[in-house]
């Protein structure tokens, strides 16, 4: 605790300097924003801003600035972790020391138990010692890249936003995501957007079609009156915000106008399918000579490519050829105005530049026999494509149901990219994810704030975040496997294996690739798209058979046959030297929606945990990264593919009350009082870190409880089954398979949030079932005893501990309980009721049972 506050202990001056440049900054543009979050966060990039200013005109400006948490704060939370991992370690010596106990064998595994939380527990907590804070300088970009005639020397960019199923991923949803992207405040000449259909369907791609007429009015109206958010179904729903456009008299008539417009728009998108239907019958029927086809059939007449409505060979789910359909063409390099209000088009865009970025449907080739790979698959492909079209040399991609809630969110990751200190060593830029519609109380943790807001800004601090699966922007090279500038020979360039076994046959692919790494800082713009040389390679990239023996999937690309491609893709970047920044703008950059039914829930933690473990048992094991992962990122990845195992343990601890059932009596460590002082101890000093915690991440006690939760309902739960799977895939089995999570159903708020009482029986439910009914038991029994019998004191201290353990249980699997209830808990003291009913019952069979025991020995 010696460690000076920054802001004296010597460095004054320098903070002084620097208060009014951070302070000018968020006056002038709300650059930095300083929130209540970051009371506890100050400036740690002193030095480097200095050293700026010594230097001579011309040395490109910093394009973000770092914090660091507070001293006293940080230093406390550090003193707290050496305190409880000398605890703990005395409590080790002191069970060595007495290995006493009513079950030796089960004395030893909890002892190994023990260990394992308490060094896993150490390994988590060392990643998160340091954490660092980046904040964008929008403002610099702005004076470096744009230029005042309108024309921007900002480097271009490819968006990637993937779906798969109209229907469990409501299109409604996917297409706001595309608004928002052809509505942010990047310009339109620099970006194009891929749009992956992983479904094929005709829906999609009309849906797309119907997007891109309202995006002629949905765009300027965002430009011309400072939308924000940009993806219109958020902008309606959420409350008025203050105007910040320039033409405040026209915008209640356009705001009116363009909500009339949506609703159409949202009409139109509801219709699709059945439109769909019925134009397809109709043909069908017309179409009666000859052979017989039950074709899905397109607007012009055409038969469509990919599925149909009646699946047929060629044409059905996992098996169709490759669409690639331009949708918006490149757009001109120089700004457009619209026109005028007139009559049959009411508004008023003359001032307003009414381009649209590109923008490109793909559903890429399906055959049987060949695993899809699912989002990394769709994505692989996606980066091909992109290479033959755009090339740009900077990626974002977005999970179907992600939009942008924040325009500013590309120039922001751009200042990471392009900052003169690390940016060239920067692969990807991750934003946290964020959801709309979670009921109020979280009761699922599907924030997940403690991971977002505290683990992450963790790792900002050592050599960056994981990749989280959406919400991140990449530098396409580090994709392909290139070296960072850092540990390539001296200023080489960035360079790749060209090599057709490491990339696939296409020659159009490989000379795409120097381009995008000399491109990085390029002023170009991407290559017009409909070069017809290019269409037979582009379709060769999305076929099925391009990937065969290739590296695709490995060491290019994201990678494959891990059921949560996004961490492992990440970590082959590090591991390679790259590092990663993080970020967590103000309004939030992206958001997207959660599942808030337990057991989708639960499925989708069962797949990150079973793709955890899958990853610690490939060849991308943390352990097995060679010396360009730095130590303590090794070990953040170790934590991150190994902690499904604490169930094992957990299980047995969760049981133990089983004991008390059997044997009346029953005790794991004796002496008892002192071993329950010791975890008293041990549990305190871990809750008080976590209050700690979230005072620097800027979080309510509520999420850290909510962590907490989670983790244990997971880890009682979940993590068994991510067990299992992986030991059934070691035995060379299929293991469990990983579905796709289904999405909110669309609708009003409650309608939504109707989901969150929603129950299916499934096996996964069965072993949490079973751990809160012998905790319920134990507590009854425990009654019981007291009512039946004498006890000692001893006896009553003893039993009471039991009991606190129990009713401490049950707390943390709270959210669970409530959950298999259904629409029962929205009135939670049913469940209280119910609990106490089960308590009583038990206590009394007990009791009745005791009682005619005592009576025949007698
Ligand atoms: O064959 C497939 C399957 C999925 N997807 C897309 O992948 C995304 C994520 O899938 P989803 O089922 O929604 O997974 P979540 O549980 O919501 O995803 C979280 O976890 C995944 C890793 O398991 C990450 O990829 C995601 O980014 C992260 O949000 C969605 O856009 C899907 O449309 C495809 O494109 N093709
Ligand atoms: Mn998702």
């Amino acid at each position: 605790m010696s460690s000076p506050a920054p802001a004296d202990g010597g460095h004054g001056d320098i903070a002084g300097r620097l208060a009014a440049p951070l302070l000018a900054a968020s006056i002038d543009d709300g650059d930095i924003v300083v929130s209540a979050k970051d009371r506890y966060w100050v400036p740690s990039d002193e030095k480097e801003i200095l050293a700026r200013q010594d230097c001579a005109a011309g040395t490109p400006p910093l394009l973000y600035r770092t914090f660091r948490v507070k001293g006293f704060l940080i230093n406390l939370y550090r003193l707290l972790t050496l305190i409880r991992v000398m605890v703990v370690i005395l409590f080790f010596i002191w069970r060595m020391e007495h290995r006493f106990s009513d079950s030796m064998w089960l004395w030893w595994i909890s002892v190994v138990g023990d260990l394992w939380f308490g060094v896993t527990w150490l390994l988590n907590q060392v990643t998160k010692l340091k954490p660092r804070k980046c904040a964008p300088m929008l403002s610099m970009l702005r004076e470096q890249f744009d230029s005042s005639d309108g024309i921007s020397d900002l480097p271009i960019l490819d968006v990637f936003i993937n779906t798969v199923d109209p229907v469990d991923e409501p299109m409604l949803y996917t297409m706001n995501s595309i608004l928002s992207i052809l509505a942010t405040d990047y310009p339109a000449e620099k970006y194009a957007t891929y749009f992956s259909d992983d479904g094929g369907s005709l829906v999609h791609y009309e849906g797309l079609l119907e997007t891109t007429k309202f995006a002629a009015l949905w765009v300027p109206f965002c430009r011309k009156h400072c939308i924000e958010p940009r993806a219109p179904e958020s902008y309606f729903e959420r409350n008025v915000q203050p105007y910040t456009g320039n033409v405040p008299g026209d915008f209640i008539d356009d705001h009116r106008r363009i909500r009339a417009e949506y609703d159409e728009f949202k009409a139109c998108l509801d219709g699709l399918s059945s439109v769909i239907e019925e134009r397809s019958k109709a043909r069908n029927s017309a179409n009666t000579k000859g052979r017989h086809v039950n074709a899905t059939w397109m607007t012009d007449g055409t038969q469509w490519q990919g599925t149909w409505i009646e699946p047929a060979k060629g044409h059905k789910k996992g098996h169709h050829p490759a669409i690639l359909q331009v949708m918006l063409n490149q757009p001109s390099n120089d700004p457009q105005l619209g026109k005028p209000a007139s009559s049959d088009h009411p508004l008023d865009f003359s001032a307003v530049d009414v381009r649209l970025p590109t923008l490109v449907y793909i559903a890429r080739e399906k055959r049987p026999g060949y695993d899809h790979q699912k989002k990394a698959g769709a994505m692989n492909v996606q980066l091909r494509v992109s290479a033959l079209l755009s090339n740009a040399p900077f990626i974002i991609n977005f999970d179907g149901d992600h939009y942008i809630n924040n325009s500013q969110a590309f120039r922001a990751a751009m200042c990471f990219m392009l900052d003169p200190r690390d940016g060239d060593d920067t692969a990807f830029v991750q934003f946290p994810q964020r959801f709309d519609d979670v009921d109020p109380g979280d009761r699922y943790c599907n924030h997940n704030r403690m991971f977002f807001d505290a683990t992450l800004l963790g790792l900002n601090g050592l050599q960056g975040p994981s990749f989280v699966g959406t919400g991140c922007m990449f530098r396409r090279v580090a994709l392909y496997g290139a070296d960072p500038p850092k540990w390539r020979p001296d200023d080489a360039k960035a360079k790749v294996l060209q090599r057709p076994n490491v990339f696939g046959k296409s020659t159009a692919f490989i000379n795409s690739m120097p381009a995008a790494a000399n491109q990085e800082r390029s002023i170009a713009s991407p290559a017009t798209l409909q070069e017809t040389s290019a269409t037979a390679e582009l379709a060769d990239v999305m076929t099925c058979a391009y990937e065969d023996g290739t590296e695709w999937g490995n060491d290019v690309g994201w990678v494959y046959n891990i059921a949560t491609e996004d961490v492992v893709t990440g970590f082959r970047l590090h591991r390679n030297g790259w590092r990663s920044t993080y970020y967590a703008m103000e309004p939030d950059a992206f958001r997207g929606t959660a599942p808030i039914n337990l057991t989708e829930r639960l499925y989708q933690i069962l797949r990150w945990s079973g793709g955890s473990l899958e990853m610690f048992f490939s060849r991308f094991c943390p352990l097995l990264a060679g010396r360009r992962l730095r130590p303590m990122q090794r070990i953040a990845y170790i934590n991150m593919t190994t902690y499904p195992v604490s169930t094992f343990f957990l299980v047995m601890y969760d049981l133990f009350p089983v004991l008390w059932l059997v044997h009346g009596q029953f005790y794991i460590q004796r002496p008892f009082q002192t071993f329950a002082l010791f975890v008293a101890v041990i549990i305190a000093t871990v809750e008080l870190i976590g209050m700690v915690e979230i005072r620097w991440a800027g979080l309510t006690l509520l999420d850290w409880i909510r962590n907490e939760q989670f983790y244990i309902i997971g880890t009682t739960g979940v993590y068994p089954m991510a067990l299992l799977h992986i030991l059934l895939r070691s035995l060379g089995l299929k293991g469990v398979s990983f579905k796709l999570t289904a999405k909110k159903l669309t609708g009003g708020a409650r309608e939504r949030l109707a989901d969150l009482y929603d129950v299916q029986w499934v096996p996964l439910l069965v072993p949490t079932v079973v751990v809160i009914a012998v905790n319920v038991a134990a507590i009854g029994a425990a009654a019981g005893k007291a009512i039946a019998g004498r006890w000692s004191a001893a006896q009553v201290a003893g039993a009471s501990t039991g009991l606190v353990f129990n009713v401490w249980m049950l707390l943390l699997l709270y959210p669970f309980a409530l959950g298999i209830m259904g629409r029962w808990s929205k009135r939670p003291y049913i469940l209280f009721a119910l609990l106490a009913a089960a308590v009583a019952a038990v206590a009394s069979v007990y009791a009745a049972l005791a009682g005619s025991v005592l009576y025949f020995h007698s």
